[in-house]
């Protein structure tokens, strides 16, 4: 058995013909912050559907703190917060009542039940919007009690799907920012979002999945500093003196192109990722005169980081898919 928060083993979900999830494994240590990253259709909706125990796999394992998802939903349901992407709200209810309302259906009573909507309506800010009516939220208040539903049974876990969309950036900060108080409390936090570069600042690590299967598991820096699409990673240098230099340098040097200029240098490629390489070509351009001051690999955002990594599995480049694991019995979901 796995110690992880959230073990997948070959995870397969088909609708008809169509593979949403084709095959995906992965582990998220407890406590952590994980983002879930893909297009449009990619799979990801559907594989935290699962999580959620709102779904069955097709084949595959998933598991919440060691505990199977198909084959015990009630306790997965304890142990998890699940924010969906859309959620629906009552008319004529307000703030306090809906989240009443959902305590009562965790179970809680009393002085228990009015101690956890209070504790969480404080923790997402919604105390001065208690008596306003649930539908009438704007949406970064939606998210903020859509969120607090989520946390009313103090999950361990939380599956959050795109919980940012639609918000503005005032909304987004809030959120990231109440996600980083309860990754800091120690849950473990699973999240989708299209925001890469907010994802990137918040997140221990990064789960890309294309087509149903995973293509990149690790954190935002490895994928920032991967190498561009043919093999080869890009510098700064800035010199003393005359920019062109290292213009005219690149020129008469192999392995090495220039790409542009800049106030104090330029932006070179070397055709390698061999960080021997970039040690020879520095050494090679003090040797020849060149007064360097600066000399660093050039840190790429996520978003163009993660086209390129696209562009190289479409050509059927360097980058693979995650190897797949051997499969797990698969099992028949359960017939009611
Ligand atoms: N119940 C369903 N029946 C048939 N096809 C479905 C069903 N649910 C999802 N799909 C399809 O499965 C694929 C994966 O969908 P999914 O919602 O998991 O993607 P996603 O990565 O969450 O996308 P998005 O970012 O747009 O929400 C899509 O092609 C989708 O149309």
């Amino acid at each position: 058995m796995s110690d992880a928060a959230i073990r997948v083993h070959n995870l397969y979900r088909y609708f008809g013909q169509l593979k949403a999830v084709n095959g995906i494994s992965f582990e998220i240590p407890h406590g952590s912050v994980c983002g879930f990253v893909g297009a449009n259709g990619a799979g990801k909706t559907t594989t935290m559907r699962i999580l959620a125990s709102l779904d069955y796999p097709t084949m595959g394992v998933a598991e919440i703190c060691g505990i199977n998802v198909v084959h015990h939903p009630e306790e997965i349901r304890r142990l998890i917060g699940w924010m969906p992407d859309h959620f629906g709200n009552y008319e004529h209810m307000t703030v306090l009542e809906y989240l009443d309302f959902y305590a009562r259906a965790f179970g809680y009573h009393g002085k228990e039940r009015r101690t956890r909507v209070q504790e969480v309506m404080e923790f997402t800010d919604l105390i001065p919007l208690a008596e306003r009516f649930s539908n009438k939220l704007s949406k970064g208040m939606t998210q903020r009690l859509c969120l607090g539903r989520s946390l009313l049974h103090d999950p361990q876990v939380l599956i959050m799907d795109e919980p940012a969309a639609g918000l503005d950036p005032k909304a987004r900060v809030e959120l990231k920012h109440l996600i980083r108080v309860l990754a800091q409390e120690g849950k473990t936090i699973f999240i989708s979002s299209h925001i890469l570069s907010e994802l990137g600042e918040m997140c221990d690590s990064l789960l890309f999945v294309n087509n149903g299967r995973i293509v990149h598991h690790g954190d935002s820096e490895s994928l920032k500093q991967g190498t561009d699409a043919a093999g080869g990673v890009l510098y700064d240098v800035q010199v003393v003196g005359d920019p062109q230099a290292v213009s005219d340098w690149c020129v008469i040097n192999p392995h090495v192109e220039f790409l542009e200029s800049r106030k104090k240098g330029g932006r070179i490629r070397i055709d390698t990722n061999a960080p021997e390489k970039a040690a020879e070509t520095l050494a090679r351009m003090v040797k020849d005169g060149l007064q360097v001051v600066d000399f660093h690999k050039e840190q790429r955002n996520l978003e163009d980081a993660f086209i390129d990594m696209l562009g190289r599995i479409d050509r059927g480049e360097s980058a693979q898919p995650v190897e797949q694991l051997p499969p797990e019995p698969s099992f028949s979901p359960p017939a009611n």
